[in-house]
């Protein structure tokens, strides 16, 4: 299987991050998403990132030109009709992304590949969503894309080795490290990451510490490079949410319930970074603690 042309689906930080990416390793790359105003703001973070890589000497500014043109993006889900691959980089909600699915086969040619960068959900389930579930598979990116060196390939039941090879190929391209995850609820990284982060939560919402003092401890006492608020904020609360739930529903064990603080921010709509206010209040200067 060769792949030249990627789509991806959802313009949020992650549907841009990969592809930012594969137009780095010279893929041509169509971004999809309901609206076209999230397409126009991922593009200007995308050429943004490209920048900042430019600037601290990691790519010339003639790589930064011909990445960017490699990237286009609508609202018009024909558009990924020509993809040999659509990576599918949508909200973390498993009636959200069947519905995508639905439209993406309908438009898809029927040898294309569709992966899904969903960090908990199951594969298989998915797949079973898909008109080609032996050509569906999980490709899990790291967020911030450009940055991480991991992503995680799991097989859903049906997945043929081809779509595999193919995923491996696509990854390693990408200059990424792979490691292989059974299709367990939120694979290696997350099952062992979002807990913890949980128990920060719970850490915050019992008063053993505040924000601050939470963040302080994991950064300088266990050299995190993020504290686990500051880093549930730059993941997204609603994501860290969704990702509990599903260990909670998958593992059917209480260890894994969602903190109750965390269940009252998503309600609020406090997502982190990407809506302003999480555990950190972003609309000023310098990010403020919101407890
Ligand atoms: C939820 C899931 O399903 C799975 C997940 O992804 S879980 C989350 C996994 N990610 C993490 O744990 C990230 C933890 N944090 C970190 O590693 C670091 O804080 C960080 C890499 C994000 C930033 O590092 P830092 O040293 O504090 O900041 P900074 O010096 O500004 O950035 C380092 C580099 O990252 C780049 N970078 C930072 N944030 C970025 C972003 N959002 N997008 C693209 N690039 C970014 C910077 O441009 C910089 O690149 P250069 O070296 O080329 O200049
Ligand atoms: N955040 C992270 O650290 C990581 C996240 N992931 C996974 O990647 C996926 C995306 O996460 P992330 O980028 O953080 O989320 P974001 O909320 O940043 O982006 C999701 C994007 O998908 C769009 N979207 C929602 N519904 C549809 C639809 N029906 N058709 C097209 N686009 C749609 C959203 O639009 P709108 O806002 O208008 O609804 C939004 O632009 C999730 O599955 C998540 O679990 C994986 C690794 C790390």
């Amino acid at each position: 299987m060769i792949i030249k042309n990627v789509g991806i689906v959802g313009a949020g930080q992650m549907g841009c991050g990969i592809a930012h990416v594969a137009a780095m390793a010279g893929y041509k790359v169509h971004i999809y998403d309901l609206s076209p105003e999230r397409i126009e703001a991922g593009l200007a973070t995308i050429n943004g990132n490209l920048a900042r890589q430019v600037s601290s000497g990691k790519m010339s500014d003639e790589e930064r030109k011909k990445a960017l043109a490699l990237i286009k993006g609508s609202a018009d889900i024909n558009d990924l009709s020509d993809a040999d691959l659509v990576i599918e980089a949508a909200t973390e909600d498993e009636t959200v992304k069947r519905k995508i699915y639905g439209q993406v086969c309908s438009v898809l040619k029927p040898e294309a590949m569709l992966a899904t960068n969903t960090s908990s959900l199951s594969i298989t389930r998915l797949a079973s969503a898909t008109d080609r579930p032996e050509r569906f598979m999980g490709i899990h990116f790291m967020n911030p894309v450009p940055v991480m060196k991991l992503v995680e390939l799991v097989r859903g039941i049906a997945t043929e080795e081809e779509t595999f090879s193919a995923a491996k190929e696509f990854v390693g391209r990408l200059d990424k490290t792979i490691t292989v995850a059974e299709d367990f609820p939120a694979f290696i990284v997350n099952r062992i990451l979002l807990p913890m982060i949980n128990e920060a939560i719970y850490t915050l919402y019992e008063g053993v510490g505040s924000v601050e003092a939470i963040d302080t401890a994991m950064k300088l006492g266990a050299n995190h490079p993020m504290g686990p608020l500051q880093l549930a904020d730059f993941i997204g609360l609603d994501t860290c949410l969704s990702i509990m739930q599903v260990l909670h529903d998958g593992l059917a064990d209480s260890k894994y319930r969602p903190c109750p603080l965390l269940v009252k921010y998503v309600e609020a709509g406090w997502l982190g970074r990407k809506s302003g206010r999480g555990f950190y209040d972003y609309r000023g200067d310098v990010p403020v603690p919101t407890r």
